[in-house]
C-alpha cells in the first residue's frame, strides 16, 4: 500500500464513506476471513461468467502489487470463485487484498494468508472454467459501480469505493472528519452527551410541551 492507501485504510470504511458524502458503499454483506484486517488499493477486476472462474485465472496475469483483486459474477451466488491455489497466486503477485462477491473455499487456510480476503459466502461448491468472462471491466457491487483503478477500502465493516479522480480531495475530507471525531471523542469521554451538545434534548423537550 502507498502512503495515501495506508492512510485511507487506517481511517477505515465508515470514515471514508462518510467523508465521501455517504457515497461508494458496497451495500452487501462482505465478511473478512480474519477479523481486524484492513486494506486499500486500486481495483483489479474480474467479472466471471455465472458459476465460472476462468476469468480469475486470467486476471492473475494482470494483477500488480498493491491492488485489490475484485471477483464477481452477474448474479452473485455461493459458488467458490477462489480457493487456496488461486489465492496463492494473488499473494505471490503482491495483492493488497481480495474481495469476492461470491464464495471462497479452503477458507481455514485462506484466513491465515498474509493477503486479507473478504467474501460473501464460504462454500465448497466448485466453479466451472468454461466462460471467458471480463477482465479490467467496470462492475456494480451492492449498488456501487467500480471501474478498474477505483480505490477500494476494506475492513471489518465491509468495503467502500472512491473514484480514482476523487482520491486526493477525499483524503483532505477524511483528515477533517478524523480531527472532528477526535474532538468529539474527548468530549464524550469526559462525560458530555451528544443528546445535549447537538440540541436534541432541547428539541425533544420543545416537542413534548
Ligand atoms: O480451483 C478452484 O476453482 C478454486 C480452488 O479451490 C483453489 O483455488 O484452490
Ligand atoms: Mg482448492
Amino acid at each position: 500500500m502507498n502512503a495515501v492507501h495506508e492512510e485511507l485504510a487506517a481511517a477505515g470504511v465508515a470514515t471514508v464513506y462518510e467523508a465521501y458524502g455517504r457515497r461508494g458503499l458496497l451495500d452487501v454483506d462482505l465478511q473478512p476471513l480474519a477479523a481486524g484486517r484492513r486494506a486499500a488499493g486500486p481495483a483489479r477486476i474480474a467479472l466471471c461468467g455465472q458459476g465460472d472462474n476462468r476469468a480469475v485465472h486470467e486476471v492473475m496475469a494482470h494483477l500488480r502489487p498493491g491492488e485489490i483483486l475484485v471477483l464477481t459474477m452477474p448474479e452473485p451466488a455461493p459458488v467458490a470463485l477462489l480457493g487456496d491455489l488461486l489465492a496463492t497466486q494473488a499473494q505471490a503477485r503482491g495483492a493488497a487484498g481480495i474481495l469476492v462477491n461470491a464464495a471462497v473455499r479452503d477458507s481455514a487456510g485462506l484466513a491465515a494468508f498474509d493477503v486479507p480476503i473478504w467474501t460473501r459466502w464460504r462454500r465448497a461448491t466448485g466453479a466451472t472454467k468454461d466462460t471467458r468472462g471480463g477482465v479490467d471491466v467496470p462492475v456494480t457491487i451492492g449498488g456501487t459501480r467500480i471501474a478498474p483503478g477505483d480505490l477500494l477500502v476494506l475492513d471489518d465493516d465491509g468495503a467502500t469505493a472512491v473514484s480514482e479522480s476523487d482520491v486526493d480531495d477525499l483524503r483532505d475530507a477524511v483528515r477533517q472528519r478524523l480531527a472532528k471525531e477526535e474532538g468529539l471523542r474527548a468530549r464524550w469521554a469526559a462525560g458530555e452527551l451528544s443528546y445535549d451538545a447537538y440540541g436534541l434534548r432541547a428539541e425533544d423537550e420543545r416537542g413534548r410541551s
